[in-house]
């Protein structure tokens, strides 16, 4: 469903190139659910971002069920992310001046979804999430954490095929986090395919794969057997 070729990324702004990501080659099948892992620095954000459309590539391709993305243009990447791809990033991006529920129904409505549908939508994304009670603030009253959450449920509003997030529990605390949790289990065993970076082991833990970064290259990638982890003195049962 997706595939990276040869990707790099440098940074040249600051007079010192940074090369961020070196060449790295990337397969992932529909329906995976792949977690991003790798110390700070060493090129997640700078991946993710690339394989979204948020940050161009210096060479290399990207490629989305079988179309070359990587040579689209703002607004192709634009329609894309409306139709196919979810993307939760850090800095969430929410339109200050719109409310939480308007936030969330906004891409289904602008994607052609009927009101009543996206209203349902967003009502059931809000809940499972523990939102409901928020949804006519804006997002200025909402904390670091909530905002992250709205984000979550914006980027999953329309159902994307693909959802890309970084660090989707960054700002939660262990209940949000479970909430955060459930839900991508649920979208990932309804078969949408989620690549996600995270520092945080119980996500890694839910997911099939982990990708691990070090200096903008993978130094390891494999699929993860464990079902089970512990977490704050308990059991989990994650799926
Ligand atoms: N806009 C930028 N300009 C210059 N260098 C950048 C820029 N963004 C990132 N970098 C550099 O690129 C490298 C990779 O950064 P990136 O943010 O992708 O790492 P990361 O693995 O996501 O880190 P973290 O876990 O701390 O978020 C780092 O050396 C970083 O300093």
């Amino acid at each position: 469903m997706l595939k990276a070729h040869n990707l790099v990324k440098i940074y040249a702004a600051s007079g010192v190139p940074v090369h961020a990501v070196r060449g790295l080659d990337l397969e992932i099948e529909a329906g995976e659910f792949v977690a991003i892992m790798g110390p700070s620095g060493s090129g997640k954000s700078t991946l993710i971002h690339m394989l979204g459309g948020l940050d161009p590539r210096t060479s290399g391709e990207i490629w989305l069920d079988g179309k070359r993305v990587d040579t689209l243009s703002e607004s192709g990447w634009a329609l894309l992310r409306r139709k196919k791809v979810g993307f939760v990033f850090q800095g969430f991006n929410l339109v200050a001046n719109m409310t939480v529920a308007d936030n969330v129904e906004l891409p289904a409505l602008l994607a052609g979804t009927s009101p009543r549908e996206a209203r349902e939508r967003r009502e059931q994304l809000l809940d499972k999430l523990s939102l409901s009670d928020r949804a006519e603030a804006s997002p200025g009253q909402l904390s670091g954490g909530e905002q992250q959450r709205v984000a979550l449920a914006r980027a999953l509003a329309n159902r994307p095929a693909l959802l890309l997030a970084d660090e989707p529990t960054g700002n939660l605390d262990s209940r949000n986090t479970r909430d955060v949790l459930r839900l991508l289990g649920e979208v990932h065993r309804g078969g949408q395919t989620i690549v996600m970076v995270t520092h945080d082991a119980r996500v890694a833990a839910l997911a099939d794969r982990v990708v691990s970064l070090l200096d903008g290259e993978i130094v390891d990638d494999g699929r993860i057997p464990r079902r089970k982890i512990a977490g704050a003195g308990e059991v989990i049962d994650l799926r």
